[in-house]
């Protein structure tokens, strides 16, 4: 059966191939590297305390419209205000109304951008660094292993860092191989939409061990970023909460607080051990 993760890569073929006969690879290549090089993306998620990962994000297949009239860099810079260490622009159109003029609007802030979208091509890679962004996601259940490695590949040798996105134990081990400094667990299934809140407990322990982990989807409020920090997330990405919130720059001001506090004081969970133990070591 046909999902609408094919449907989403179907579409990014389409867009690719229309995008090379308007402008060719090596073009496009030779415009993104006259570009300015985005701020770095992951050394913005490093330091202490959990990090948030802002997303612009007009709608979604599982929701529909969330947010139709939002305005990019707005948003974005609201996000900023309070304190987002980056910010994720989604650039599909079809399913989630975005588009790369976005992204390039929300680089030209200054501010660390991930382009959110279906890469299949390092076109799209490229696309990417043209428009000004320090990341790229490349979700592992949409790519077979070796294009899930050269898009890696790419990516880095584009200057631009990458968060790989994971949701089972098989595409952690496939992000432990391919390299990934930088791994997303989406409690979402993107076959199913079925959204997992253990998701990221589970999955934690298998990924590779110098990774920082990202939890993604379904943060809502200060009490599941607390929660992702006691699981030893180094960053939540969180979208629907903030592009619904009426003053975005306090919702994520507020985020950041119970992230800074799950690691700071004893009044939260304790710290946990979430290296893999006995049988499951790797
Ligand atoms: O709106 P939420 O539940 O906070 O989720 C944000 C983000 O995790 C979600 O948009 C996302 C995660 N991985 C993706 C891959 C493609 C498109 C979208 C996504």
């Amino acid at each position: 059966m046909a999902t609408y993760l094919d449907d989403l890569l179907l579409g990014a073929r389409r867009r690719v191939e229309a995008a090379v006969a308007r402008e060719p690879l090596a073009a496009l290549r030779e415009r993104a590297v006259d570009a300015p090089v985005g701020p770095a993306f992951a050394a913005a998620l490093a330091g202490a305390g959990v990090s948030v990962i802002a997303e612009v994000k007009r709608a979604s297949p599982s929701k529909g419209p969330i947010a139709p009239d939002l305005n990019a860099p707005t948003q974005a810079a609201a996000y900023v205000e309070g304190g987002a260490a980056a910010v994720s622009v989604l650039t599909e159109p079809d399913r989630f109304g975005g588009s790369l003029a976005d992204l390039a609007d929300v680089a030209a802030l200054g501010v660390p951008a991930l382009r959110k979208d279906f890469l299949v091509d390092p076109y799209q890679v490229w696309e990417a660094r043209a428009a000004g962004a320090g990341a790229v996601l490349l979700i592992a259940a949409a790519l077979d292993e070796p294009t899930l490695a050269r898009l890696h590949d790419e990516a880095r040798s584009a200057g631009l860092d990458v968060l790989v996105e994971i949701h089972d134990e098989a595409e952690a081990a496939a992000a432990g191989r391919i390299g990934a400094e930088l791994v997303g667990v989406n409690a979402r299934d993107l076959r199913t939409f079925v959204l997992d809140r253990d998701g990221f407990a589970r999955l934690r322990p298998h990924l590779p061990e110098r990774a920082l982990a990202v939890a993604e989807s379904g943060v809502r409020d200060a009490d599941d970023v607390r929660r992702a920090a006691a699981e030893g997330a180094d960053a939540v990405l969180v979208g629907e909460a903030l592009v619904r919130a009426a003053d975005p720059r306090a919702t994520v001001a507020a985020l950041l607080a119970a992230g800074g506090d799950a690691t700071a004081g004893p009044a939260t969970a304790p710290a946990v051990d979430h290296r893999p133990t006995g049988s499951e070591a790797r």
